[in-house]
């Protein structure tokens, strides 16, 4: 079968993943209206194109954190990626390394963080980090994977609690047994009875999280910190207070407050608060170069994708999630070119038709 667009990798996933797993991936909170608008909004951008502006040449590169790679699509973090795929996240972090992008690697990846560098030594990566109630629990991941050389720490913040997702309660979806959170093997494992989500104790991520913690965290790591789960510019403006390298514009994939903005339109009052002091990258709804383009246009310096990534591996482990990320990037070449741009840096706001948005 000839993969064309990432719509038929999510066809694919569909129809070969069990029922609950690929609930589990689709899931958004509630009515899904954000998970739904975020793809909905990049529809309602409208570009204008530059013409006779010789673009036989076009080069995607970027950097991130000052480190380049090859065009600006990450891969977001994502849990659970052996339920798709028996190689998971080993397969994940191959693929990303092949295409030098940036891979980052979710806490609850079910492959553990030195299985994750062993597979991909050279690949460039950064680590999510959920703040537990037990501190403990956080500062030796982090320390871990400061160790393996990840090169940042993207601070999840918008998981206070977990968003409902219907078809995960109906389902009562959970790990399977022969599944396991690896970085926490035998501390997240339920081994006794007690209220559990998802098959992980409940209540272990810490609510309390406040803009304190940053600083706590701060002190424990020298790595650059990402906040991941900003879509206000008053947010925005306290994460370039508190010091933090870069922010992530995110909703979750529309899996946590059902009701809040797309990401892509949240992006542009955070990309004018911050002014450039920090980099600001963006997550949520991106399935075509043309949206790729979009985000960059209006201030994103990179994107990353979350369920792309897991219907990839379902095709075909590490060939399919570089077979997702080579049609990415072809796509926006093409559309960078279309449009009239031969290098991102080319890319700017005149590309967005606002009377239009
Ligand atoms: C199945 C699934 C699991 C996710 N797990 C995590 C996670 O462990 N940590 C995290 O910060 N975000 C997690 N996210 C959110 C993603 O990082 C990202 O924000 C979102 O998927 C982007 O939207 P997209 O799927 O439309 O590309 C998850 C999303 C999905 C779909
Ligand atoms: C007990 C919390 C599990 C969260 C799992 C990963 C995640 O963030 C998701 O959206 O799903």
């Amino acid at each position: 079968m000839a993969m064309v667009c990432l719509t038929d990798f999510e066809e694919y996933a569909k129809e070969h993943l069990s029922k609950a797993t690929w609930d589990y991936y689709a899931a958004g909170a509630d009515e899904c209206c954000t998970r739904d608008d975020n793809l909905l909004a990049y529809k309602r951008i409208r570009l204008r194109p530059r013409i006779l502006r010789d673009v036989s040449v076009s080069d995607t590169r970027t950097t991130v954190q000052g480190t380049e790679i090859s065009f600006p699509v990450g891969i977001a973090p994502t849990a659970f990626h052996c339920l798709a795929w028996h190689e998971g996240e080993m397969a994940t972090a191959r693929a990303t390394e092949a295409l030098n992008t940036c891979y980052i690697t979710s806490t609850y990846s079910t492959c553990s963080v030195e299985e994750i560098v062993a597979a991909a030594p050279n690949g460039y990566r950064w680590f999510q980090l959920y703040v537990y109630r037990d501190r403990k629990l956080s500062e030796q991941i982090v320390h871990r994977v400061e160790a393996l050389g990840y090169k940042a720490l993207v601070l999840t913040v918008d998981v206070p609690y977990t968003g409902k997702r219907r078809n995960d309660i109906r389902n009562q979806f959970k790990l399977p047994p022969h599944l396991k959170v690896k970085n926490f093997d035998g501390v997240f494992q339920q081994e006794t009875a007690g209220p559990e989500e998802y098959g992980i104790p409940a209540n272990t991520l810490d609510p309390s999280i406040s803009w304190k913690d940053v600083y706590w965290l701060q002190s424990i790591t020298r790595l650059p910190i990402i906040i991941k789960g900003i879509l206000t510019k008053e947010d925005a403006e306290l994460a370039v207070e508190h010091g933090v390298q870069g922010i992530i514009v995110s909703n979750h994939g529309g899996r946590q407050l059902d009701g809040g903005p797309a990401s892509i339109d949240a992006l542009s009052e955070i990309v004018d608060t911050v002014q450039g002091r920090i980099e600001v990258y963006l997550d949520g709804g991106i399935r075509t170069g043309s949206d790729v383009l979009k985000a960059l246009a209006l201030g994103a310096k990179c994107v990353f994708i979350g369920r792309p990534a897991v219907w990839g591996l379902a095709y075909k482990g590490e060939e399919g999630v570089r077979e997702v990320l080579q049609i990415l990037n072809d796509e926006f070449r093409l559309s960078m070119a279309l449009s009239g741009c031969r290098n991102v840096a080319e890319i700017n706001r005149n590309l967005i038709q606002f009377s239009k948005l």
